[in-house]
Formats: C-alpha cells, structure tokens, sequence
C-alpha cells in the first residue's frame, strides 16, 4: 500500500516565531484530532530546520523535509546545504525541481539528477517535483513534457533507489494562482506518470509509488483531489502557513 503525503512547502516564509507558532499549532492538532495514516511532512526554510525538529519531537506520522539540497557532497561551496548536513539534523524529505527553483535558480534535469543522488545517498526521501507552463498545457504537449522531466531526473535510478522517490505533479499555471487543476486534469496526469513509471521499472514499482498533486490546493478542494485513484496526497504552498487549513487538508483523505 502506497504512502499518503501531505508536505507543506513553507517556501520563504515565516520568522522565527512564526515558524514556531505554526508548528506547535500544527504538533497539537495532529495528535488532538487523531490523524491517522497520512503522513504531513513540514518543509520551513534551513533556519528553522532545527528549532522545528525539536517540536515535533518523536510525533508519529509527523516529518521533517526541506526545501532543497546541494548536488555536491561537502567543501567549499559557500551557501549550499548538503544532504549529508540535513540528515545530520533529523531532516527526512527533501523537496527537489520545484518550478520556482528551475525557473529562478535556473535548475535543470542533469543538476536535479545529481541533487536526487545526493539525498537518496544519505538518505533523505526527494519529494520530486514536476509540472508544465500553461504554454505547454494550452499546446496540448503536457504528458510527454512531464514524462521527460521524470526520464531525465530520476530514470538513470536503480529500481531499489526509485521506488524511494515520491513524486509531486505541479502544473506551474496552477501554483499560487488560486487556480487549481480539476481533479480529473490531476488523475489524468497522475496516471499517466504512473504508466511512465510502470514502463521503466515495472507495475509493483509503480504501484507503490506516491504522486502528489500541488498548486492551489485548499480544503475545499482537496477532498475531491484525494478521491482520485492516483492522487496520494499533496505539495501544498499558501494553505500550507495556516494550521487549521493544513490539518483540515490532510483530513481530506
Ligand atoms: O510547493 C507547493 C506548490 O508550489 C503549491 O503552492 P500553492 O499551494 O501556494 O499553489
């Protein structure tokens, strides 16, 4: 039986208090509403790494990811933050090829290829993400776009390394626009990567495999999302700093 995941992706908010005030919010609620069997993983910005491990503790069903990764192992690379360093602080997923950092940090498939080994190699779970330009959509070539994403990024994997990686569908349109994709645009996409997997490292593989879906989701649509056969949880951004919406959004399943 596959993971469901619902990780927010902090981007870059929250001070320092905030950080820790939506933490314990969302600690509390997690324990006090009873969630069961979905996994919510908190990914704030590096500083809070630490203070925000120390408050969820050994909360079970609670983990810890971050938002990126360095491709290189250690040394002098001032500014960068290894995989190795993140497990060292409890980190446990790491968020890989969100569109901000390909479009502003101009990552492309063969860095984010290197940064999925780096995490796979000490450990860390990538949560990797893919998604196409509205440009792309309104073109009608989305699938054969995101496959390749996923071909170029992970296919070089060992099926055991593979079968690690979750993968999260962002159509870019959708991220923060407060438009999301219909649920079935998100099946239909979801499914088809799925296929794509199967194609490579086989039905079990893919099977087990946990594709998220990210970009506007809320908890008024996340319900409908999390029906779909192929959708096993959520990225989420904006709803992701508000702790009644987070949990609410998890309860969805
Ligand atoms: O990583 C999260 C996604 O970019 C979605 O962001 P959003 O929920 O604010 O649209």
């Amino acid at each position: 039986m596959r993971k469901k995941i619902v990780a927010g992706n902090w981007k870059m908010n929250m001070t320092f208090d905030e950080g820790q005030k939506l933490t314990s919010e969302i600690v509390n609620m997690y324990k006090d509403e009873a969630v069961k069997d979905v996994i919510a993983v908190l990914n704030p910005p590096f500083p809070h790494i630490f203070p925000v491990k120390k408050l969820i503790g050994a909360t079970e069903g609670i983990a810890l990811g971050s938002q990126n990764c360095s491709d290189k192992d250690a040394g002098a690379y001032t500014g960068e933050v290894s995989a190795k360093i993140l497990a060292s602080f409890g980190v446990q997923y790491v968020i890989l090829g969100h569109s901000e950092r390909r479009e502003y940090f101009k990552e492309n498939n063969e860095l984010l290829a290197e940064k999925v080994k780096q995490a796979l190699a000490n450990g860390l779970t990538p949560i990797f993400c893919c998604g196409e330009s509205l440009e792309i959509r309104t073109a009608g070539t989305h699938e054969p776009n995101v496959k390749f994403q996923l071909t170029e990024s992970l296919f070089g994997l060992s099926p055991e390394d593979f079968s690690k990686v979750v993968i999260a569908y962002e159509p870019i349109w959708a991220i923060g626009t407060g438009k999301t994709a219909t649920a079935d645009q998100a099946q239909e996409m979801h499914a088809a990567l799925r296929r794509h997997i199967a194609s490579k490292y086989g039905k079990e593989i893919a099977s087990e495999t946990s594709i998220l879906y990210g970009g506007s989701a809320n908890p008024g649509n996340a319900k409908e999302l999390f029906s779909k056969p192929d959708v096993d949880g959520g990225l989420i951004g904006g709803a992701s700093l508000k702790s009644r919406d987070f949990i609410d959004i998890i309860k969805s399943f």
